[in-house]
């Protein structure tokens, strides 16, 4: 990062959203109430957290749509709901109404969300999808791969936002592969710079951890990380509050030009 960005960087906040769709796996392995993914995300409010963010998948793996509900009314944070553009999606945000919605590619047979949405190739779908949440007063952002023709096509189909799917970089680093690493980082600079040229908010996340995090909050046109599986599996050792402090303070270090 040149001296010059880092300053650029250092001006403007970045903000963390909270993931907590993984304590409703832990939940859902006994089939009762507990732990409670409100409860986390009351937590991780009082903790610092920026706003909450929960997937709300097809197949109801792990947060499910009274979650949703209660996410809405029970906390005092931007809600960002990640979901597939399906009609039955469109329905149930339509009735909780979060501040955010972040549309990503599903696949029932997937571990996690392994690529980006494909919206270069699915304009004619995706944009009256944007649109009329949009026109509902839903901030809508669009989970894509660090790609031109990508985040072109997020800004042709009117979403205000991109978020840039960082888990290619997440997989390098889990590798230990530096020349990967810094490729990979590169592309999420370059999308990042490219986005915002383009007038888009820019957002990043997932596979973010203590160890990776902060080349990626480095950038400063990057407004926002939403970070899940790592902070709620750190929270059984340091506790989700103090988890959430520490990435809190890890991404205000990389902003400011600390060391990492
Ligand atoms: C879209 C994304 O990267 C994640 O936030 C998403 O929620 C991953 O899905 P799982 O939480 O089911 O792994
Ligand atoms: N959109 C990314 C997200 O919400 C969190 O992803 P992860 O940290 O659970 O991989």
């Amino acid at each position: 990062m040149s001296s010059q960005s880092s300053k650029e960087g250092a001006k403007r906040p970045i903000r963390l959203g909270v993931n907590i769709d993984h304590v409703a796996t832990i939940r859902n392995a006994r089939g009762g109430p507990h732990p409670d993914p409100v409860r986390a995300a009351q937590l991780a409010a009082d903790a610092g957290a920026d706003g909450v963010t929960a997937h709300l998948r097809e197949d109801r793996r792990h947060i499910r749509d009274d979650d949703m509900r209660r996410l809405k009314a029970e906390i005092d944070l931007p809600l960002n709901f990640e979901m597939a553009a399906t009609a039955e999606m469109h329905k149930i945000v339509a009735e909780v109404r979060p501040h955010a919605c972040c549309i990503v590619p599903e696949n029932r047979n997937e571990r996690t969300t392994e690529g980006g949405l494909d919206v270069h190739g699915q304009k004619t779908f995706i944009a009256p999808y944007v649109r009329e949440l949009s026109d509902a007063g839903i901030r809508v952002s669009l989970f894509v791969d660090p790609q031109e023709k990508q985040i072109e096509a997020a800004r042709e189909v009117g979403a205000p936002v991109v978020e840039i799917h960082t888990g290619a970089y997440y997989e390098a680093c889990a590798a230990t592969r530096p020349e990967r690493i810094a490729h990979e980082l590169e592309l999420i600079r370059k999308a990042a710079a490219f986005a915002a040229g383009l007038g888009l908010e820019v957002h990043a996340g997932h596979g973010l951890t203590f160890h990776n995090v902060q080349p990626v909050a480095a950038i400063a046109e990057i407004m926002e990380l939403n970070i899940g599986h790592f902070l709620i599996g750190e929270s059984v050792f340091m506790g989700l509050g103090a988890a959430v402090k520490e990435m809190k303070r890890l991404m205000q270090d990389a902003r400011t030009g600390g060391h990492y």
